[in-house]
């Protein structure tokens, strides 16, 4: 029970820290979490510097989300990004932590097709992006997709509710789950979980409908616009940190200013070179 991890050497641009022994977070972790009652934070990383930086600040799970298609490629929503655009994000993120459980996000495309098709992927992500876990989209529907990869010992994050690879079909970015189809809800997370998901996301969900949900699983619950009962709480990380500068939604807080002391490192960077400031003597080499 006392046995550490090793881990590997930091690389060079690694800044700084020397890497000590580090216990993995794994999936009963998070199961015990929720037994004892602990909220447990969640985030995106879709890089190094932010993947250890979150690594360090405690946070046991990190999303490699097809929100990269937003966040890292510029595209309008997710569902352009492909497997080929993500798998040097998630080898990015991986490389770079020691304790968190890194989950790679399935894109639109590379999973609906059939089981096997889920599976194929899984594995792709596992194998050469060496993620720890995978999510995908969808309910009771997509139960054999999660068999499959879970049978073949690939972890499963489920994500229902407003899935925003279906926003065409939901008819826009809307909340799910509202009056009767809240029974649908329901019906979906524990199919999910019977079909053995270790986690389910619940996004823009009521919270009341969170709550039973939340209450009805043995599995953590992870909200993104669920409210406060969800076992975990996740957050795009440009979103959380004041890195996005758009009109974020509803179910965002920030705590920071990222954008406004970036700008301003680059305001007075640009100021420095033309006035002559930079590079001072200390930075230049004789
Ligand atoms: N930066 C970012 N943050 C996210 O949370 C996120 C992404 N990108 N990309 C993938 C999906 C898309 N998501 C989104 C994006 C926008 C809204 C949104 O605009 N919501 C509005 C309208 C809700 C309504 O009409 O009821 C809101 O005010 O919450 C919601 C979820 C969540 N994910
Ligand atoms: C918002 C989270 C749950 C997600 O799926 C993503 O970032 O792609
Ligand atoms: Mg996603």
């Amino acid at each position: 029970m006392t046995s550490h991890v090793p881990v590997e050497e930091s690389a060079p641009y690694g800044a700084g820290s020397a890497p000590k022994p580090a216990r993995r977070v794994r999936i009963h972790h998070l199961r015990e979490l929720k037994e004892r009652g602990e909220p447990w934070p969640m985030l995106t990383a879709y890089d190094m510097f932010s993947a250890k930086i979150f690594d360090d600040a405690g946070i046991p799970v990190l999303l490699v989300g097809d929100s990269a298609a937003n966040t890292v490629f510029g595209y309008s929503s997710s569902l352009p990004v492909s497997v080929e655009e993500l798998m040097p994000l998630v080898r990015g993120v991986t490389r770079s932590v020691r304790k968190a459980l890194v989950v790679a996000d399935l894109p639109f495309g590379s999973y609906q097709v059939s089981p096997e098709q889920a599976l194929t992927t899984a594995v792709r992500f596992m194998k050469d992006g060496q993620a720890h876990a995978v999510k995908l989209e969808g309910g009771r529907r997509f139960a054999p997709h999660v068999e499959a990869i879970t049978a073949a010992g690939v972890p499963v994050m489920g994500h229902i509710g407003f899935t925003p690879q279906s926003e065409h079909n939901l008819g826009g970015y809307r909340v799910q789950g509202r009056g009767d189809a809240g029974d649908d809800l329901v019906a979906d997370a524990l199919a999910l979980q019977e079909a053995g998901a270790f986690a389910v996301v619940l996004e823009m969900v009521p919270a009341e409908v969170a709550k039973r949900i939340t209450a009805e699983l043995v599995i953590p619950t992870v909200g993104i616009g669920a409210g406060p009962d969800c076992d975990a709480q996740v957050l795009v990380w440009q979103d959380m940190a004041g890195m996005n500068q758009g009109k974020a939604p509803r179910f965002v807080k920030r705590y920071a200013d990222v954008a406004g002391v970036l700008s301003q490192a680059a305001g007075q960077f640009a100021a420095e070179v033309r006035g002559g400031a930079f590079p001072g003597p200390e930075h230049v080499f004789h």
